[in-house]
This record gives C-alpha cells, structure tokens and sequence, in this order.
C-alpha cells in the first residue's frame, strides 16, 4: 500500500538513518551477531549502517541477505553492491548462492532476520538506549491510538516521535511509512535519530506481521497497549490461537516493562491473566469487575463523546474525544491508561486534557468526515468487526439511509471477504460493492467473492437492503452520493489515508476524501472546506 507520493525506497532510507554516521568494525560486528567470517579480509573495515534489503543499501552498509518468503536475498547482491554495501551477512542458502563470486567480506549465521535487529542495534548504538517507546498492538485501533499518544504526550510538553501506517514523524518532521512497522534494521536506524534530535517519547504501531519478522527484536517498551483481536491476516498467521500468540509476543517481559490491556474481549482478558508483566486493565463496560479502569458516564458530545475514566480506588479523569464511534473511546481511554501507566501524575493529566482537549484531534482516514447533510465519511474500516463499528458510528438523520462503499484487498486473507459483505448488509440499507486494492488480482472476482457473502445474507435474512456491485472505485463513490438524499450518512470505508490503488503492479491515483468531496459537489451537497489533505 502506498501512502504518500513515494520518493524511491533509497532515498527514504536516508530518513531512518541517524545523521551522524556511526561505524562498527566488521570484526566488531561479526562478534556481535557471532557470524562466521568466510574469509579474514576486511576485518578493520568501517561499517556505517545496515540494509536487509537491497534496494534500500546506502554506501558504508552491511547488507543482510535474508531467505524470504519468495527469494533469496543473496540473489539480489550486485544490486546491494551496486548501491555501497561493503560486506554480506548471510545463511548457508545464501552463501551457496552467492558462491565465491563475493567480492566483499560475508559473514554466515544460521537465521538472518534473527540477527538483523541486534547488528542494526549495534551499528547504530541503540543497545545503549532508545527513547521511551509506547507500542500498541491489536487488529484496530493502533493507529487511532498511537495518535491520541503522540498528541497527550505532545500536550504533556514532551518532545515526540510516531511510527505507524499513515507517517512516521520526528518532532512533527514527517517521514513517508511504507509499512505499519518498519524493518528492524530501519526501526533502530529511526530511533537512532530521534535520538539525536532529543526525542523523548515515541508511540509507535506494533503490527502481527512485525513479531512475526522479528521487526521489534532489540527494543523494550516502557508500556504495550492492547486494542481487540478480531479477523484478519490469517494467510499470514493461518488461525486466531496463531494470531493471538504472535500479538501476545509484545507482552513478554523481554519487550515491555508493562501492558495496558482491554479486556472487553476474551482475547484480551487471556492477555492480562498469562501476562508476566504488571498489567493494568481496562473496560468499555462500567460494571466490568475484572477491570481496574472502567469507561463510566458516556454522553455525545459533538461528534465523538465525553465521559469519565474510573479507577476501582476511586480516581476519576474527565475526558473528551471528538472522534465518531465509540471504539474512539475504546481507543481514548487505552491512550490515557498507557500514558498514566508511564508514570505520569493522573491531575498533571487533568490539567493537559482540560487545557488542550488531545483527544479531539484528526487522524487522517480514520471516521473524517467530509460532509455533513448527509453525512460522509471515509474510514480505513477493512475487516468485518471495523466495518460493523464503522457503520454503527453513523447517525443518519430522521428516515435517513446507511449507505456503504467498499471492497477487500486482493492477495490477502481471502476468507474475510464473504463475512465483510453479509456485515455490510445487516448494518446498512444500501451496499455498494467496489475494489479495494486488487494487487495482482482479478479485481472482479474479488467483488464476486464480497457480494456472494452480501447476496447470502439478503437471502437469508429477507432483509429489504439493496445490493449493487460497482467498478471502478471512484464511480462506486459518485453512485452512492447520486442515490444519497441530505438525512443519509454515507461510509466509503477500506482505503482511509491512501492516495493511489495498487491494480496489477501499478499505482493508480486515488483517494476517496476527494472523489467523495467531488461527488458531494456534482450532486449539489456542500462538503466540509477544506478536506484534510495527505501529508507532504
Ligand atoms: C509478508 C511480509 O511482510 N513480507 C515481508 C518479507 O518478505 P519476504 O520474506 O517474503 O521476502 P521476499 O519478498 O521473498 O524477498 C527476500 C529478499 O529479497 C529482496 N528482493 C526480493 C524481490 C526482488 O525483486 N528484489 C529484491 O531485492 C527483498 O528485499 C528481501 O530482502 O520481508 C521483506 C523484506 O523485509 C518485506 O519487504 C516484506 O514486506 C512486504 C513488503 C509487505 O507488504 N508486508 C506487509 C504485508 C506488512 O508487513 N504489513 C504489516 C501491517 C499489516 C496490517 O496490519 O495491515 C506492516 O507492519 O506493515
Ligand atoms: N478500537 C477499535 N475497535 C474496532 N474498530 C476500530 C477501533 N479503532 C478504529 N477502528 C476501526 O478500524 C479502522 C482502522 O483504525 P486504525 O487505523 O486506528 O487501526 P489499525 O489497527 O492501525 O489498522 P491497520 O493495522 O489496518 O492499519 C478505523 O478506520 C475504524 O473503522
């Protein structure tokens, strides 16, 4: 998925890398990460940083030849060569593959990625420390969360860093994301320069896919924060005991000091009971007694809701988000809890909600409103619970209609489709089934898939909802205004933030707040000004 206008994958590189060049010793560094030298050339040679992938390798580099899923690093050396790397670090795999035509040091070790994050660290100095790192893992709401993180931290003056889906930032410099969490040799190379630049404090989005790599080996968090668990990833993970395991991963003791955990799940109450960390609880459910915090005295208030964090011994915080839904209150209260968590004074905490209202900040993509008669939205909504949330968070006017617009990704988790479309129409009135990203799908088939599983739930249910199937996207969302009248409320859910479609390889400029602001336009309805735009 592409977020922004990519500058090449190199030159992004150069962000994620400390800016004042550090250097290792090859000998230093094969000790550190005990590969075997093939040779006892270059044992001096300086080493300034560290690729595990060759199109990233900056001149000085290390690169790590990892055997993927798909290739085999080590079949991409001259290409790493060719950018500056001046040693390999590679498996057995590797070494048969590359041969004697290695024209720089190697270095053999059994696993790759299992030392990535310990050679980065060591290149980069972060094994000596690391800013104080907030890492929230769950299916929804990290990114959500992270952001309320970033802006309470930000309120309480700290100096701040974000990694995530939508950007990473240091200090408010934004640096494009290609993934929720970065490789680990580019996540130790950004806490690097965070700290360089006096970062203090970073929240940062833990996703399945990085425990499952091994991103975040290396790094310690101060406090892990848990969302919810429902479908998704299982081509990755292949069941939901899998996928919970790997999420778990984040709550050992060798990666976070404490957790903060929702239990309004039973994969969250799981997580608090086996924890071996301190762990505070946390519940949407005012009489939830396994919960040392509680969400209690929920009103509307604007758009999003105000309401009261209470702890069993009887502390109480005000707090206010005017983000739609109430998982945004989920995702509030998680934020508030893990910043407590850290240590900070509960009235200090007062003081900075009260002054600064955190909590009511934009996050681009998640619930942004477009306009208001009728309600649009675009949300990044794209698994089943986060469209039944998305959809439940709408409130159309009198008579009004729940319209929704989207598809699901092509090449991953396959099995969500149908589930995502009958969703679709057991929470709204008009169901318009579109593409999301195809990859190198056949975009029509996914859309078969989505409106099979909408289909069957008409048919069982007899449910009066209409159901149409739409392509390309930006008609989808120009069919759904042309049938939306001022009490509707309209949800163009799946892309959120995105600003291009990935169809056969290739970016396709796209990003649903301006087709919906264009359509709402056409159709003579007044959309908000100005629409967020995507970060640059
Ligand atoms: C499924 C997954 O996460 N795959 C990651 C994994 O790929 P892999 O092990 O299959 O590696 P591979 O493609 O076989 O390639 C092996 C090596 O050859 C290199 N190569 C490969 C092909 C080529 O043409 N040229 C080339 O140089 C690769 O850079 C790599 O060094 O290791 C690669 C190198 O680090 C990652 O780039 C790649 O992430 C891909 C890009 C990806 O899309 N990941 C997504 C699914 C992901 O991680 N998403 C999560 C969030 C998910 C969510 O919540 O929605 C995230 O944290 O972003
Ligand atoms: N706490 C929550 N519970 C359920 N759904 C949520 C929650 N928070 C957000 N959502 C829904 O999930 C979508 C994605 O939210 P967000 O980007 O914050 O989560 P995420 O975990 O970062 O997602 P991803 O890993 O896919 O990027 C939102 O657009 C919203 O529809």
């Amino acid at each position: 998925m592409v977020n922004h206008q990519p500058e090449s994958p190199r030159e992004l590189e150069r962000h994620l890398r400390p800016t004042a060049r550090t250097a290792i010793s090859w000998a230093r560094l094969c000790a550190a990460v005990q590969a075997q030298s093939t040779s006892g050339a270059g044992q001096d040679l300086e080493l300034t940083g560290v690729s595990l992938n060759p199109q990233t390798v900056q001149p000085g580099d290390v690169f790590l030849a990892i055997s993927g899923a798909k290739r085999h690093g080590a079949q991409f050396l001259p290409d790493a060569l060719a950018n500056g790397a001046l040693a390999v670090i590679t498996d057995a795999a590797g070494q048969e593959l590359i041969g004697s035509q290695a024209q720089v040091p190697m270095g053999i070790v059994p696993d790759v990625r299992a030392i990535a994050a310990t050679a980065a660290a060591a290149v980069y100095g972060t094994d000596a420390g690391t800013p104080e790192l907030f890492g929230v893992t769950g299916t929804n709401g990290k990114t959500t969360t992270t952001f309320m993180i970033r802006s309470l931290l930000e309120a309480l003056g700290r100096n701040t860093g974000l990694i995530g889906t939508i950007e990473m930032s240091v200090r408010g410099r934004i640096i494009p994301s290609v993934l929720t969490t970065p490789e680990s040799t580019q996540l130790h190379g950004l806490l690097a320069r965070m700290g360089e630049q006096d970062v203090q404090a970073v929240a940062m989005e833990v996703s399945s896919h990085s425990l499952s790599y091994n991103r975040v080996a290396g790094l310690k968090f101060a406090v892990a924060g848990y969302t919810n668990l429902t479908q998704d990833h299982l081509d990755l993970h292949g069941s939901m005991e899998e996928y919970f395991a790997t999420k778990a991963r984040l709550f050992e003791p060798e990666r976070c000091e404490q957790a903060v955990v929702l239990v309004d799940d039973q994969y969250g109450r799981k997580l608090a009971e086996n924890a071996r960390v301190p762990v505070t609880t946390l519940s949407l459910d005012a009489a939830n007694p396994a919960a040392q915090w509680v969400v209690d005295e929920l009103a509307p208030s604007g758009l999003g809701h105000a309401f009261t964090l209470r702890h069993r011994d009887g502390h109480r915080l005000a707090l206010r988000t005017g983000l739609p839904g109430l998982f945004n209150v989920a995702n509030a209260a998680l934020a508030v809890c893990m910043v407590l968590a850290s240590g900070v004074d509960p009235d200090r905490l007062q003081q900075v909600l009260d002054a600064h209202d955190p909590l009511s900040l934009s996050v681009p993509g998640r619930m942004q409103v477009i306009s208001e008669q009728p309600v649009a939205v675009v949300d990044f909504a794209h698994n089943s619970d986060a469209l039944i949330k998305a959809l439940g968070s709408l409130r159309p006017g009198d008579g009004g209609r729940r319209i929704i617009v989207f598809g699901a990704t092509g090449e991953r988790d396959t099995t969500k489709r149908p589930d995502m479309g009958a969703v679709a129409v057991r929470n709204a009135d008009i169901v318009i089934v579109t593409d999301d990203d195809p990859h190198d799908e056949d975009p029509a088939q996914i859309r078969e898939q989505v409106a099979a599983g909408a289909q069957a739930e008409i048919d069982a249910g007899g449910h009066g909802v209409k159901l149409y199937n739409v392509a390309p996207r930006d008609a989808a969302v120009e069919f759904a205004v042309s049938l939306a009248n001022p009490a509707d409320a309209i949800l163009v859910a799946g892309r959120g933030h995105e600003v291009s479609q990935e169809v056969a390889g290739i970016d396709v400029a796209l990003d649903d707040r301006q087709e919906l602001a264009q359509a709402l336009s056409k159709h003579g309805f007044t959309p908000l000004s100005p629409i967020a735009q995507t970060i640059d």
